[in-house]
């Protein structure tokens, strides 16, 4: 008979495009080859999964989707989380949240999960785009940039992600800056996520120190046994008179289906013009150019396509993701392409 113990957990967060899903592959990767069987709980602001095509088939996955975790299905998480361990008996589940999600209600949809099945936060692990930081941090007044402040509070540990964009002298600030932010969390400087994944085996306790520096977060509220920050903390939430407002709620999205393929070129050209406003976008692309279609990445300014082969009938989606942007000249730009 199998014994009885928690499955550990590990809670990937950082901002839209940081390198998440880059590191749970690599995780991904990790575990099936040491023999053992790890589970993942994906959560994505579009109506599609994009991110889940980069997992093997073989790796049991929950999709929350349509929301963020934080806002809309936060309620469910616990239980999803509940269902997929009792299903598949991983022997480690990886939750990766959107970008725009706080991660201190993840922690809570984990300790809530924890109440129902043996489950164990091992860490809040945060992916932050040196780019995108270093950028933000000059003007720091933007909720976007808050939110960035928080995944960093919140995280037992912080992978400094895409160092390639980032000159070394501007490496050494973000580093302070990370360090006043949280200064329990080890720091590692990292290249498309290239860490040393055994250290996932290692990461026992982190979240109970953290538990430790629970005023770091800021929420001002007494932390859940396990989790950095409690239940019902109104942490980065703000409240008007009549409305309970999320730090994220300023992030808007726009999925546009495809009707046909259109040219690569004009594509590539759209996507260039993008205005700054919108930060993210991703997607399956089929070009009239092309055999194969296209797993298309936008992050921060840089655009990325990798060939795939689906095994299943896909969509041709777009999803784009940003701030206040003009959601209906994007959709025309878009038809302009398909001809329509
Ligand atoms: N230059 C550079 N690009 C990177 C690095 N790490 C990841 N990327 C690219 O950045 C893009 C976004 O990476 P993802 O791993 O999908 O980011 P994510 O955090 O999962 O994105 P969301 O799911 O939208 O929040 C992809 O095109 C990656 O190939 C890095 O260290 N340097």
């Amino acid at each position: 008979m199998k014994e009885e113990r928690s499955v550990p957990v590990h809670i990937l967060t950082g901002f839209l495009g940081s390198g998440k899903t880059t590191l749970l592959t690599r995780a991904l990767d990790y575990y099936k080859l040491s023999g053992r069987k790890p589970a993942v709980l994906m959560n994505e602001l579009g109506d599609v999964n994009l991110d889940g095509m980069l997992v093997d088939e073989d790796v049991p996955m929950t999709e929350m989707l349509g929301g963020c975790i934080c806002c809309t299905i936060r309620g469910d998480l616990g239980m999803e989380l509940k269902q997929l361990i009792e299903e598949h008996q991983p022997d480690v589940v990886f939750v990766e949240c959107t970008g725009a999600a706080n991660p201190i209600e993840m922690l809570d949809g984990v300790t809530d999960a924890s109440l129902l099945t043996k489950v164990e936060l091992k860490s809040v692990i945060t992916v932050v785009d040196a780019a995108q930081l270093s950028e933000r941090s000059h003007s720091p007044k933007g909720k976007t940039y808050r939110l960035m402040q928080d995944q960093i509070r919140c995280a037992t540990r912080i992978l400094l992600n895409k160092t390639d964009l980032v000159p070394p002298a501007e490496l050494v600030r973000l580093d302070t800056l990370i360090r006043e932010l949280n200064p329990a969390a080890p720091i590692l400087p990292t290249v498309r996520c290239e860490i040393e994944l055994s250290l996932f085996e290692h990461l026992e306790g982190g979240v109970a120190e953290r538990h430790q520096a629970a005023s770091a977060c800021g929420c001002g509220h007494e932390h859940a046994e396990g989790g950095a920050c409690a239940t019902g903390s109104d942490h980065d939430h703000e409240h008007g008179s009549d409305a309970h407002h999320h730090s994220h709620e300023h992030v808007m999205v726009y999925t546009h289906y495809f009707a046909r393929p259109v040219d690569s070129e004009q594509f590539e050209a759209l996507i260039g013009r993008l205005p700054q406003e919108i930060y993210r976008a991703k997607g399956i692309l089929r070009f009239t150019d092309t055999a194969s279609p296209f797993l298309f990445q936008y992050a921060y300014r840089e655009m990325d396509f990798v060939k795939i082969s689906p095994k299943e009938e896909l969509p041709s989606v777009a999803v784009f993701i940003g701030e206040h942007f003009d959601r209906s000249h994007l959709e025309s730009e878009l038809e302009a392409l398909e001809g329509r």
